[in-house]
């Protein structure tokens, strides 16, 4: 398998570093141009895959061919390099699903993935049980409501800090009450999963968010409820942070692992 990687921070790094436990045959990273240098040639990605190259420009990535694209940089990445990749008829894994939040890129990223006979994956991110929200919103019209907890140094250098002083916080507070598109629009570090949920829901608007800072949060807790004719469910997931950045929380780097996963083995769950 030909992977290739848009961004290296905390989610790359720890997909990286998995892969020495089972490399692929070659990988293209995408970086920003400042960050090409000696760092770069870290001993992780040489055992990640058979072949490394590193570039700053998404021709050279996609003249490369790789069989499956990851994006794990950031909302405004999505826009820049998804539908680009998506229409040379690369296949590709959105982790910024939060980005879809804007009409106008979702229908971008839908055309160009049928323009260029590829796939947009959108993986489960931080969360889980997409699978049965998307299948009970077949037979109805779900509501969810979800709840993202986390500690102060998760909503630093966010519209959080508009509304509290995290660095005083001496108790749990809710500081956003609103839509999943506002909610992944306002924080997006923080609220992908708003709108993950929201695309296996079907809708924007019958999603609603709450997030909350709590000094008390030892990591990144997510909990939801779905409520539909079909069933209902509730979902409580407590993850550690990934390394390096405490608003990210460590099950989307193995989200993403999985993905890769499912796209090369021949028995998928
Ligand atoms: N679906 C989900 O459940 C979740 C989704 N996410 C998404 O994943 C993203 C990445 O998370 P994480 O790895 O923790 O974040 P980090 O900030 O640790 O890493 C992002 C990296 O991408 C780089 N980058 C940003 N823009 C570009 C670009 N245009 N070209 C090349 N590189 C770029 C950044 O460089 P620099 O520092 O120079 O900007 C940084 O090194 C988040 O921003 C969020 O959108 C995160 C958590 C959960
Ligand atoms: O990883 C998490 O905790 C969730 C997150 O940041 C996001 O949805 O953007």
């Amino acid at each position: 398998m030909h992977l290739a990687l848009i961004g290296y921070g905390s989610i790359a790094r720890t997909v990286v570093a998995w892969l020495a436990k089972r490399p692929v045959e070659a990988l293209t990273l995408l970086v920003r141009s400042g960050a090409i240098g000696p760092t770069l040639k870290d001993d992780a990605l040489q055992r990640a895959a058979g072949a490394v190259q590193v570039t700053d420009d998404i021709a050279t990535l996609i003249e490369a061919a790789p069989d499956l694209l990851v994006e794990c940089a950031g909302q405004s990445s999505v826009a820049d390099y998804a539908p680009l990749a998506l229409r040379h008829g690369v296949d590709t894994v959105v982790v910024s699903v939060g980005a879809l939040a804007d009409d106008r890129v979702f229908r971008d990223l839908r055309s160009a993935a049928i323009e260029g006979g590829a796939r947009l994956i959108l993986p489960s991110g931080a969360i889980g049980g997409l699978d049965l929200l998307a299948a009970l919103a077949l037979a109805g019209e779900p509501e969810v409501f979800y709840r993202g907890t986390k500690p102060p140094a998760a909503w630093r250098g966010t519209a959080a800090e508009d509304h509290c002083d995290l660095a005083h916080l001496s108790r749990r507070q809710t500081f956003f009450d609103g839509s999943a598109r506002e909610a992944a629009r306002l924080y997006p570090k923080n609220a992908n999963v708003a709108a993950a949920l929201a695309l296996a829901c079907g809708s924007f608007d019958r999603t609603s968010v709450q997030l909350v800072a709590d000094p008390d949060a030892s990591g990144n807790s997510h909990s939801y409820e779905v409520r539909s004719e079909a069933g209902r469910f509730a979902v409580e997931i407590e993850s550690a942070p990934v390394e390096g950045n405490a608003k990210t929380s460590l099950s989307t780097a193995y989200s993403v692992i999985r993905e890769i996963n499912r796209y090369r083995d021949p028995v998928i769950i």
